[in-house]
C-alpha cells in the first residue's frame, strides 16, 4: 500500500490538475491499494477565509463566492456540486447575520476547500475511467476541540481508520480529504499548518503503508532556497532526524509533526514535483547517506528582542521569568542566546508577536526597571535567522570568517547541542548575500567571486579574455566561479550580475556614458547582494586611486597592475593599509614590479622571515630592457627600437613614463616600502633619459618625433668602453638602522658578459642581496613587461584572493 499526497499548487487548474490525474491513473495500474490525500486546490483556502471576513463585516461577498465556484468547477462545469456549495452559502449567510464567527465555524468553512478538492478529483478520475472512492477524513481522524490547530486523539483515530478501511468496500484508489478532522462530538476541526501532509502520515502509519509520496510544486528539498541561492542543489536523501531539524529551522516544505508518524514505523517519505513526475525528488528515510552539512534554511518573519539587565548579574531565575511571561502570552521563543550571566539576552520570536513580547517582559520586569536592574528591552527589527543544518562547531569558523570578510557580522549566533546546527541572526538587507556566502563556503559547490575590472586596455582587455577562457576549467578544478560582473573604461561601465560574455567589448560599446563608473558599480553590487567582491585596477590613472578606500569600505578586495596607489605619498600608503586591515580586506599587486615575475611575494617572505635585505639591483623595466638590449647589439636606430617596444605593449600607456625614469622609480619605491622603508617618490635620484628640450612638449608631438632622440643615444652608445653595453637600472640600498633607503635610477654601461649585460629580449632582472646570502644574490629574471604576462600575473592575484576567501 502506498499513500500519495498532492499539495494545493499541484491541484490548481491547468497543468497541475491534469498531471495529478495522470499520476493517479498511472499509479492505479502499478500499486495495489492506493490512498490519495488531497489539499484544497490552488488558492481556495485563502478565498474561503476572505469571504468569511467579508460576511463577518456584512460586506457583499456574492461576487467572491461566484468567483470561487467558477474556479473550482472550471472547465468541468457539469460536476454537480450544487449541494456542497449550498451548504457553504448557508454558513456564510449565518456569519453575515451574526456579524461574527467562531474558530469552530471557521474550521467548518475551511473544510470545504479539501472537500471540494477530493470530490472534484474523484469525479474527474471517474470521467477518465478510474474508479475511486471519496473519503471524508472527518470520519477517520479524531481530535480534541482545539479548532484551527487540533491535536489528534491517537487511540480513537487508530480505531476509526482501521474500522473504516476494513468495513467498507473501497475502490483501489481512495481519495481522502487532507487537513480536516472531527472531534468526539463529530464537529469539524482542522489540523493546522501542513495539515494535509500530517493526514497522509497518520494514514500511512495506521495503515502500515510501504511509502508516502508527497507531490509538491518543487523538485524536492534543496541545500538552500533556490530563489535566494541560484547554486542550491537538490538533496537526494535525508534521514528522519535531519529532516526534522530542517523542518524546525524553516524548510516550509516539511513540518516536524508530519515526520513523527513515519519515524515510528520507518516509512520512507519521498518529496516529488507534480510538474516533473519523472524526477526522483528527495527521499527521507531512517538512514542518512552522507555526513556533513545538509542544508541552509532561513526564517524571515522573526524579530530579535534585546533584553539588557546590568543589575541581573548572577541573579537566579531570570530566564524562567522571561519564559513564563512569554508563555503566558502564547509567545514561543525560537532562539535564545545569552552570555554566562543574564546581563544581555537575545530572544528570537515571530515578528507579529514582538511588540506583545516586549510589553509582557516590561510588565514582568517593571520593578527591576525601577531598581535599574533592567535597563533596556527593545525590538531589533528587520532581521532574519539563517540556520546551517549539520554544521559542526569545529568547522564553523569557515562560514563565519567568510561572512566577516563580506562585511556581514551576525547579530547573534547559537548552536544546538544535539543537532549539530548553528543559527545566525543577520539584518534582512544582508540576508541574500549572507546565505550565498555561507552556501558557497559550506557546500564548496561553487564559490562565486564577483569581479569588477576597471581599465580594459592592453592589460585589462587581455585579462578579461584570459578569465573568460579559463572560467570553466577553474570552476571544475577549483570549484571557484570567477564572475566578471563589471567592466569599465574611463567613460562607461558594463554591468551584468550573471557575468559578462565574450561579447563584452561590443556590450560595453553599447552602454551609455556615465560620470561615475565606481559609484554605479558599488550601487549595483549592493542592489544585487553580490558577495566575494574583487576590484581590479588596470588603469594607469592617478585619479582612479581615489576610489581604493571607498571600494575597500564597500567590501572589495583589491588587485592592481596600476602602480600609482603604492607610489603616491607614504601617508596614503599607510591610510590604505589601515583601511584594508579595518575592513579585513586584502590588496595584491604582484605585477607592479617585474610584471608576471614572483618578485613582491619573494621579497615580502624574505623580509617577514627576518632576512635583512641590504640591496636590490637590476633592470626593472621590460620596455627599457628591450630597448637597450636590442639597441646595444644592433645598428638599428634608437627611435625604431623604441617604437617596437611601444608596439609590443611593453611601455606604459604614455611611453615617456618609462623614458623619464618614473616607471622604474615607482618600482624601486614599491620594493622599498615592502621592506618597511618610508621613502617618498621625491627621495629617488632619477636619471631622466628624455633630453631636456623634449620634456615639456605634448605626448603626440613627442611620439611623432622619436628620431630626434637618435643623436643623444648614438653618442652614449659610442662613448662606452669596448665590450660594454647600456643598461637602465634601479638601485636600492637599505640600512636597518635608517627609516629610509637610498634609491637611484640610472643609465649605466656594463660589461657584455655580466649578468646585466647578457640580458635578452624584454627580460627584467632583479638581484636581491641579503645578509645570509652574502655576496651571492638571489636572482629573479624573466619577461618584465607585456600584456599577456602581466594579465597572467593579475589573474594569479585574483585566484590567490579567491582561495584566501576559503
Ligand atoms: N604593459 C605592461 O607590461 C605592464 C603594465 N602594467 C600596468 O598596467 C596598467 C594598464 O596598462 P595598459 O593596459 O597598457 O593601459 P591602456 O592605456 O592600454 O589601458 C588603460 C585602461 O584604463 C582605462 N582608464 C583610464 N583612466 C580610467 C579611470 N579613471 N577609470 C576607469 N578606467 C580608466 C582606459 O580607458 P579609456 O580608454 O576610456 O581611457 C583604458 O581602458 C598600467 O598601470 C601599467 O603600468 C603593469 C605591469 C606591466
Ligand atoms: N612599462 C613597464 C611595464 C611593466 O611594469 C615596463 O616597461 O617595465
Amino acid at each position: 500500500m502506498k499513500v500519495i499526497k498532492f499539495g494545493g499548487k499541484s491541484l490548481a487548474n491547468g497543468n497541475g490538475l491534469s498531471n495529478v490525474l495522470e499520476i493517479i491513473s498511472q499509479k492505479n495500474k502499478e500499486e495495489e491499494n492506493l490512498v490519495v490525500v488531497v489539499s484544497a486546490r490552488g488558492n481556495t483556502t485563502n478565498q474561503l477565509e476572505q469571504i468569511l471576513e467579508q460576511a463577518k463585516n456584512k460586506e457583499d461577498y456574492s461576487k467572491a463566492l461566484e468567483q470561487l465556484k467558477k474556479e473550482e468547477l472550471e472547465p468541468y462545469y457539469s460536476l454537480e456540486l450544487e449541494e456542497v456549495f449550498l451548504r457553504l452559502e448557508q454558513l456564510f449567510q449565518g456569519v453575515f447575520y451574526l456579524g461574527d464567527y467562531s474558530t469552530k465555524i471557521k474550521d467548518e468553512v475551511l473544510a470545504f476547500g479539501e472537500l471540494l478538492s477530493a470530490k472534484i478529483i474523484t469525479k474527474l478520475l471517474a470521467k477518465r475511467g478510474v474508479e475511486a472512492s471519496f473519503i471524508d477524513s472527518r470520519q477517520l481522524i479524531i481530535t480534541n476541540n482545539n479548532f484551527g490547530n487540533a491535536v489528534t486523539l491517537e487511540k480513537e483515530t487508530a480505531q476509526k481508520i482501521k474500522t473504516y478501511f476494513s468495513n467498507n468496500k473501497l475502490s483501489n484508489v481512495k481519495i481522502v480529504t487532507g487537513f480536516i478532522a472531527s472531534n468526539l462530538k463529530g464537529e469539524t476541526t482542522t489540523l493546522g499548518r501542513n495539515g494535509s501532509n500530517y493526514t497522509a502520515s497518520l494514514l500511512a502509519n495506521y495503515l502500515s503503508a510501504r511509502e508516502v509520496e508527497s507531490y509538491t510544486h518543487v523538485d524536492g528539498i534543496f541545500t538552500a532556497n533556490p530563489d535566494l541561492v541560484p547554486d542550491a542543489k537538490k538533496i537526494e536523501q535525508l534521514s528522519f532526524n535531519e529532516a526534522n531539524e530542517l523542518a524546525n529551522f524553516g524548510a516550509n516544505i516539511l513540518h516536524a509533526k508530519t515526520i513523527l508518524p513515519l519515524v515510528e514505523k520507518h516509512i520512507p517519505l519521498r518529496i516529488l514535483n507534480t510538474f516533473k513526475p519523472e524526477d526522483k525528488g528527495t527521499l527521507i528515510k531512517k538512514e542518512s547517506v552522507a555526513k556533513g552539512i545538509k542544508s541552509i534554511s532561513v526564517l524571515e518573519d522573526v524579530a530579535l528582542i534585546s533584553f539588557e539587565g546590568r543589575g541581573l548579574l548572577g541573579k537566579v531565575g531570570v530566564d524562567a521569568r522571561i519564559f513564563k511571561a512569554l508563555a503566558d502570552n502564547d509567545i514561543s521563543v525560537s532562539i535564545i542566546s545569552q552570555g554566562s550571566s543574564e546581563r544581555g539576552i537575545g530572544l528570537v520570536v515571530k515578528t507579529v508577536k514582538a511588540t506583545k513580547a516586549v510589553l509582557a517582559l516590561e510588565k514582568e520586569f517593571e520593578n527591576d526597571f525601577y531598581k535599574k536592574d533592567v535597563n533596556n528591552i527593545s525590538i531589533v527589527d528587520n532581521v532574519a535567522v539563517i540556520s546551517i543544518i549539520g554544521q559542526e562547531l569545529n568547522e564553523f569558523h569557515k562560514p563565519f570568517n567568510a561572512l566577516v570578510k563580506n562585511q556581514i557580522t551576525p547579530l547573534l549566533f547559537n548552536n544546538t547541542i544535539t543537532g549539530k546546527n548553528v543559527s545566525l541572526v543577520v539584518y534582512k538587507d544582508q540576508l541574500h548575500k549572507a546565505v550565498n556566502v555561507i552556501h558557497g563556503q559550506v557546500f564548496g559547490v561553487t564559490k562565486k567571486i564577483n569581479i569588477a575590472i576597471f581599465g580594459k586596455g592592453l592589460v585589462g582587455g587581455t585579462l578579461i579574455n584570459q578569465i573568460l577562457e579559463n572560467t570553466q576549467s577553474i570552476l571544475e578544478k577549483r570549484k571557484i566561479h570567477l564572475n566578471i560582473f563589471a567592466i569599465a573604461n574611463s567613460k562607461k561601465v558594463l554591468l551584468n550580475k550573471e557575468g559578462v560574455t565574450s561579447n563584452w567589448e561590443s556590450d560595453l560599446d553599447n552602454t551609455a556614458l556615465t560620470n561615475d563608473i565606481v559609484k554605479q558599480t558599488l550601487a549595483y553590487a549592493q542592489e544585487y547582494h553580490l558577495e566575494n567582491l574583487i576590484a581590479v585596477d588596470n588603469t594607469a590613472s592617478l585619479d582612479f586611486v581615489n576610489n581604493y578606500i571607498p571600494l575597500v569600505e564597500a567590501g572589495f578586495d583589491l588587485v592592481s597592475s596600476n602602480k600609482i596607489a603604492n607610489t603616491v605619498s607614504f601617508e596614503f600608503y599607510k591610510k590604505l593599509r589601515k583601511c584594508l586591515e579595518e575592513n579585513k580586506k586584502e590588496y595584491l599587486y604582484e605585477t607592479n614590479v617585474g610584471a608576471g615575475l614572483p618578485l613582491i611575494d619573494t621579497i615580502k617572505l624574505l623580509h617577514d622571515s627576518g632576512e635583512n635585505i641590504t640591496k636590490i639591483r637590476g633592470v626593472f623595466s621590460g620596455s627599457l630592457s628591450y630597448l637597450f638590449n636590442k639597441y646595444s647589439s644592433s645598428a638599428i636606430p634608437f627611435s625604431v627600437v623604441l617604437q617596437e617596444a611601444i608596439d609590443k605593449g611593453f611601455t606604459e600607456p604614455d611611453p615617456r613614463e618609462d623614458l623619464c625614469g618614473n616607471d622604474v622609480a615607482r618600482k624601486l619605491l614599491i620594493l622599498a616600502r615592502e621592506l618597511d622603508l618610508e621613502n617618498e617618490f621625491e627621495d629617488i635620484t632619477i636619471e631622466n633619459l628624455i633630453p631636456q628640450e623634449f620634456r615639456a612638449i605634448e605626448a603626440k608631438e613627442f611620439l611623432s618625433g622619436l628620431e630626434k632622440l637618435n643623436n643623444t643615444f648614438q653618442q652614449k652608445k659610442e662613448s662606452q668602453k669596448e665590450g660594454h653595453v647600456l643598461r637602465y637600472i634601479g638601485d636600492l640600498l637599505g640600512d636597518l638602522q635608517q627609516p629610509k633607503g637610498e634609491l637611484a635610477v640610472k643609465l649605466v654601461s656594463v660589461s657584455k658578459s655580466s649578468p646585466l649585460g647578457s640580458l635578452k629580449g624584454s627580460d627584467a632582472i632583479f638581484e636581491i642581496y641579503t645578509e645570509s646570502y652574502g655576496e651571492q644574490p638571489i636572482v629573479i629574471q624573466g619577461a618584465g613587461a607585456g600584456a599577456q604576462v602581466t594579465a597572467r600575473g593579475v589573474f594569479g592575484d585574483i585566484l590567490r584572493l579567491a582561495k584566501n576567501n576559503n
